[in-house]
């Protein structure tokens, strides 16, 4: 019963196949063969992006730091929710790869930020003079870190009021599988056609070993495109970010894209993390401060229960982690249950006895 992350889960047997297949011989490191070139169209095609320059890096973190690195300078913040994990937990990357940009954090429900938050943000640093950090960039979680979803009109009217203010937008796209299994809109449509500007878009937690693409969209807000991709290639390397041997990773990025999978991936993921939601509420002794809209749930359950389920077997995170399974029986207790692409029915079920008692 693991159900401590998605980053916990197996890689896809698919992915693993397609990094023995590209185990073949010889080919030019540093992203210079076939696999990458293929793997690059492919996130294009997907995307509907032609023009978009797409690079590869082998962590959520890299990805999100070294493209907020590219896209503001030192003397700037990025916008930011409050639970966004380049706030809470990427040991200060943004900051350190963006040369010492701040972040402004604004709150919203379910780590979804509001428009007014991000009005009232925008306005505050409109006062920013020679003494005050400038506005940098808008930085957006899709799904968000507390397991929601932004509609594509929810993230058009925040990336309304950044592009107000000339601000790129990023999103870190870590379970952006997950949001387009959910939503069954297009990755355009979740993206660049709903104003976001660059994307990190995991597969890392959706069944690769390690792939994460930086798609720089071709908008208006980098001028000269190019120029900005060599600039990204240049921070990766000068991060220490660029694999010799980019093939391996550039195959798991093309085969997840490769006719759907990542959304069959992302889709078995949401699947029983409902299920696993369904069957708590069953129980009558959950409640949910936050909807299951992705691949990940929150309940707060009894302390009891918790002790029920830690006696089982079960794998999870107590959220936030230090609440302890000593005291009142009946105190209720917030946890954070993930679900992946390889969580069985059985394990969920389990999980669901266990705590149902
Ligand atoms: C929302 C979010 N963004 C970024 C990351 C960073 O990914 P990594 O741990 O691969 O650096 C994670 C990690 O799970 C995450 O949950
Ligand atoms: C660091 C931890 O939060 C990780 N990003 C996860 O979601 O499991």
């Amino acid at each position: 019963m693991w159900f401590t992350s998605d980053n916990a889960g197996p890689a896809a047997p698919e992915l693993m196949q397609a990094v023995m297949e590209a185990n073949d011989g010889h080919a030019m490191p540093y992203g210079a063969d076939p696999i990458t070139a293929r793997a690059q169209d492919r996130v294009r095609e997907v995307f509907e992006a032609p023009n978009a320059v797409v690079h590869f890096v082998a962590t959520g973190t890299a990805a999100n730091a070294l493209a907020l690195g590219s896209v503001t300078a030192p003397w700037t913040t990025v916008f930011c929710h409050r639970n966004a994990h380049i706030e809470e937990d990427e040991c200060g990357a943004p900051e350190f790869y963006t040369g010492g940009a701040k972040l402004t954090l604004i709150d919203g429900e379910h780590a979804r930020m509001t428009e007014a938050g991000l009005a009232r943000a925008l306005r505050f640093t409109a006062r920013a003079g020679v003494h005050n950090v400038q506005r940098g960039a808008l930085s957006l979680t899709q799904a968000t870190e507390l397991g929601a979803v932004y509609q594509p009109e929810d993230v058009a009217a925040l990336a309304a009021l950044a592009r107000g203010q000339s601000l790129p937008v990023h999103m870190d796209g870590t379970r952006f599988a997950n949001a387009c299994a959910r939503l069954g809109k297009s990755p355009a449509e979740m993206s660049w056609k709903a104003g976001v500007d660059v994307l990190c878009l995991g597969a890392s937690k959706n069944g690769a070993m390690a792939a994460e693409a930086v798609i720089f969209f071709d908008g208006d807000r980098f001028g000269d495109l190019a120029a900005k991709g060599w600039e990204f290639e240049l921070r990766r390397k000068r991060g220490g970010h660029l694999f010799s041997k980019l093939r391996f990773m550039s195959a798991q990025m093309d085969r997840w894209l490769e006719g759907g999978l990542w959304l069959d991936l992302a889709g078995r993921a949401n699947a029983m993390a409902d299920r696993l939601a369904a069957g708590l509420k069953a129980g009558g002794r959950a409640r949910f401060d936050h909807p299951v809209e992705a691949n990940a749930l929150f309940p707060a359950l009894p302390r009891a229960m918790h002790r029920r389920l830690h006696e089982a077997g079960a794998r999870y995170y107590m959220w936030p982690f230090d609440q302890s399974l000593e005291g009142p029986d009946d105190e209720m207790l917030t946890c954070r249950l993930v679900c992946n692409w390889a969580t069985s029915e059985a394990d969920v079920d389990a999980f669901i006895a266990a705590a149902n008692g």
